[in-house]
């Protein structure tokens, strides 16, 4: 099943050196438009290299089925999650999933087994209001800034292991502040001489799927929100379905060993096509690829785009288009192989026969 979502992230147009959804050709061949990397170029590749294959006779052993769905950019809980979950996914009897990857500044393509689950907190801290020049404890904004402190050692912390090369972008618990809300609104701005009696964080959270989520449940409870301090915490995409891990508590990664063969056959398909191939790795932020891995089923998160700068969600995302045709080469053979691909039994039989 190639898979690929529909839906893309707000641009700002006024931001944009060319407009976003446009889809401009400049001078150079860079294609200009919001989609351009996610995911726009993976659903028209596929699309391409499918009309090639049938171009010139190509006879399937497998069905080939392509999947376009909506919503993977605010979950995918109607989009992936529904169609992962309904009778007319169970019958297609799919053997192996791709979707979406990440662009490479180097030469070599990315490829991904596994992928960071999203925890989104948000963290409440009350105290009692007073006046503005008034110094005193347990503040609403002074706790918030006690967590706020101590969640920022943490993401240095994390970040270091990056800097010093020791961990990849997807194997350390990133952290990031989405927003702050406090203070008591006037007609002309924010009164300034009232301290707050309520005040709010937001952290978009991406834990690994080896990680101990425990241990982190717990330092949210007892050093970033504790009770005693007057907090309070609230999780979203979180202990939902798919956290990460399957019922037993295992991560949910996809083998990249001997034990899966559409592995194998995607690193000789895109090395036949001229293309080469990074370590696989576990894709830092959430795909629609989870709801698949969490039925058990392989999934690897794959777009063919070497010598590109890494541009979704940003201002001025592009593709060049000569990397956006080699990419559809790439398909084309991952394709014939994946579709020409018969499992035997132990006895010579197919599993079909089995
Ligand atoms: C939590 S669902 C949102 C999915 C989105 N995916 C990408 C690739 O940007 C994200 O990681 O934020
Ligand atoms: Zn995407
Ligand atoms: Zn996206």
């Amino acid at each position: 099943m190639l898979y690929s979502h529909t839906d893309v992230v707000p641009a700002e147009h006024d931001k944009w050196v060319h407009h976003p959804f446009e889809g401009h050709l400049d001078s150079v061949g860079r294609i200009y438009a919001r989609g351009s990397q996610d995911m726009k170029c993976v659903g028209m590749q596929y699309l391409e290299a499918v009309r090639r294959l049938k171009g010139w006779g190509f006879q399937p052993k497998r069905n080939v089925y392509l999947v376009f769905a909506p919503d993977e950019e605010i979950g995918g809980h109607d989009g992936a999650e529904k169609f992962s979950l309904s009778e007319v996914f169970q019958g297609l009897n799919v053997g192996i999933v791709l979707d979406e990857g990440l662009a490479s500044p180097d030469e070599h393509y990315r490829a991904f087994y596994g992928e960071r689950s999203p925890w989104w907190l948000v963290i409440k801290a009350v105290g009692a209001p007073g006046h503005g020049s008034k110094l005193y404890d347990n503040s609403a904004m002074e706790n918030l800034l006690k967590s706020i402190e101590s969640i920022r050692r943490y993401r240095a912390s994390q970040f270091d292991l990056i800097k010093a090369g020791l961990k990849a972008d997807g194997d350390v618990v990133s952290i990031n502040l989405a927003f702050l809300k406090a203070g008591t609104p006037s007609p002309t701005g924010f009164v300034m001489n009232l301290q707050p009696s309520e005040a709010e964080a937001g952290f978009d959270i991406r834990v690994p799927p080896t990680a101990d989520a425990e241990s982190l449940e717990r330092r949210i409870a007892e050093e970033w929100a504790p009770s005693w301090r007057n907090m309070s915490f609230r999780l979203g995409q979180f202990k939902q379905k798919v956290s990460g891990h399957d019922a037993s508590g295992k991560p949910l990664v996809t083998k990249t060993d001997s034990s899966n063969p559409w592995w194998a056959l995607l690193e000789n398909a895109v090395q036949e096509a001229g293309g080469k191939l990074g370590k696989p790795e576990i894709f830092p932020a959430s795909t629609d690829a989870r709801y698949f891995r969490n039925l058990g089923l392989p999934a690897i998160g794959f777009s063919p785009m070497a010598n590109t700068p890494i541009l979704l969600h940003d201002h001025n995302e592009y593709l060049h288009k000569d990397e956006y045709l080699k990419g559809i080469k790439i398909y084309e053979s991952i394709i014939k192989a994946y579709a020409s691909f018969v499992e035997h039994g132990s006895d010579g039989r197919t599993k079909d026969e089995l």
